[in-house]
């Protein structure tokens, strides 16, 4: 790796450093759920803070689109995080103009600021080289922390690495030294499971992951398109029948380069998303029109449960269900334990990640006893490939 990283910085005492992280953490009713992303990037944060240099932490939160979104706001993260730091995080409501002008106007060295959601400005997301320019006149450095944003080619991440002296975070060099290490030379045979709802941000993924990987389990909703494609009726579920072309190209390539595509053999369906629904288990064939899949059922959980077995590497990202409201966490649980304890007994390498999944993976106790957890969901996917991420590639030029 040729880029410039924290080691490479000195007198930094003053200077305003532009940090991007990642903390587009789980939330539920404004309350950040699992707090692993935060966790990560506190190293990166003390080791500025301490050196004496002023840390302005740029971020997003969900997809506002370019929107000023009250519920996608950063503010509800700053008291998490500085309680975490164990300092405190000042929060200015914009992420340029004024306001951030203001705010970072008061800040004495080794104070900590966080400016809002930078996806509320458009800008942000078409990589607008004036919103990149409007960032990169607030800070004197940039450090790039965020490995799990580093897919996307936005002006937070990609944009202002080119107008300021441009860093790797802690995070960001470990992410990629230990995916590398964990994933240089995987022992087949490779299992991917993926699941989780990105599915027209991550479908794209799978043609090339299927060159790669032996095994692919798809569960979650992006398993429901693929269903959908084979002509399951998917009642209500959540599926993206125009890419129903795409899911199928992918099956074809699938079976080409030989690697067995794995999709649910029965089906957990509700008729509302909320915790405690009354639920049923189906056949594939007997999804009720007015009902959802928010989970797969026992018979895909020991089909999962066959092909961990089969494997020697797995890597892993998007839950197989709804696994924030019980009992649609069913799947997820079950199959994160028994890939736990395959690795415990030294037969597994196990590589997940991803914001949900990493919850997901905390939530059935199981996240300790994988090989590695990534922050990183699709940029992880994406590293998998092969593909050169825009982050990091903006930090080499
Ligand atoms: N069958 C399903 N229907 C609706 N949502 C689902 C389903 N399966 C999983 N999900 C949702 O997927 C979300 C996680 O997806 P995603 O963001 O792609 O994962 P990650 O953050 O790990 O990359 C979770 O909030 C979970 O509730
Ligand atoms: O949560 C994220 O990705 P992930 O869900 O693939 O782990 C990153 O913050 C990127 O978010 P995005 O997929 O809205 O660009």
């Amino acid at each position: 790796m040729t880029f410039k990283k924290l080691d490479d910085l000195s007198d930094i005492a003053g200077k305003r450093v532009l940090v991007r992280v990642d903390l587009n953490v789980p939330m539920n009713g404004g309350k950040v759920t699992d707090t692993t992303r935060i966790e990560r990037v506190l190293p990166t944060i003390h080791e500025l803070s301490e050196k004496g240099a002023k840390v302005i932490l740029l971020a997003h939160f969900g997809r506002p689109k370019g929107q000023r979104v009250a519920d996608m706001s950063l503010e509800p993260v700053a008291q998490p995080l500085a309680d975490l730091l164990l300092a405190p995080v000042d929060f200015a409501d914009d992420c340029v103009g004024k306001s951030a002008e203001d705010a970072i106007a008061e800040l004495s060295d080794g104070d900590v600021l966080l400016l809002e959601n930078t996806r509320f400005h458009a800008g942000e997301e078409k990589n607008d080289p004036a919103f990149a320019k409007d960032l990169a006149e607030l800070g004197d450095i940039y450090v790039n922390d965020a490995f799990s944003a580093a897919h996307r080619a936005h002006g937070s991440t990609e944009g202002i690495a080119k107008l300021l002296p441009a860093y790797a975070g802690r995070t960001m060099q470990a992410e990629l030294e230990a995916l590398g290490s964990a994933l240089g030379e995987p022992k087949r045979p490779v299992l991917a499971v993926v699941g989780g709802a990105k599915v027209s941000s991550k479908i794209d993924l799978l043609e090339n992951l299927v060159g790669k990987v032996d095994m692919l389990v798809i569960g979650g909703g992006m398993a429901n398109t693929f269903m959908a494609a084979n002509g399951i009726n998917v009642g209500k579920s959540l599926c993206e029948h125009d890419l129903a072309d795409t899911a199928r190209r992918i099956m074809a390539a699938a079976e080409k380069s030989g690697c067995e595509i794995v999709l649910p053999a029965d089906a957990v369906v509700a008729r509302e998303f909320k915790a405690g629904a009354e639920n049923e288990t189906v056949a594939l064939d007997a999804i009720p029109s007015d009902a959802m899949m928010l989970d797969v059922g026992s018979a895909s959980i020991t089909k999962v449960a066959e092909k961990i077995d089969a494997a020697n590497t797995l890597v892993w990202n998007g839950p197989l269900g709804a696994f924030e409201i019980a009992p649609f966490d069913k799947a997820t649980v079950a199959a994160a334990r028994h890939a736990a304890e395959r690795t415990k007994s030294g037969k597994l390498n196990s590589v997940a990640g991803g914001g949900d999944t990493v919850a997901a993976l905390n939530h059935a106790g199981a996240a300790d006893d994988f090989s590695y957890v990534s922050t990183a969901g699709g940029a992880f996917l994406e590293w998998l490939e092969g593909k050169e991420l825009p982050g990091v590639k903006a930090l080499e030029a």
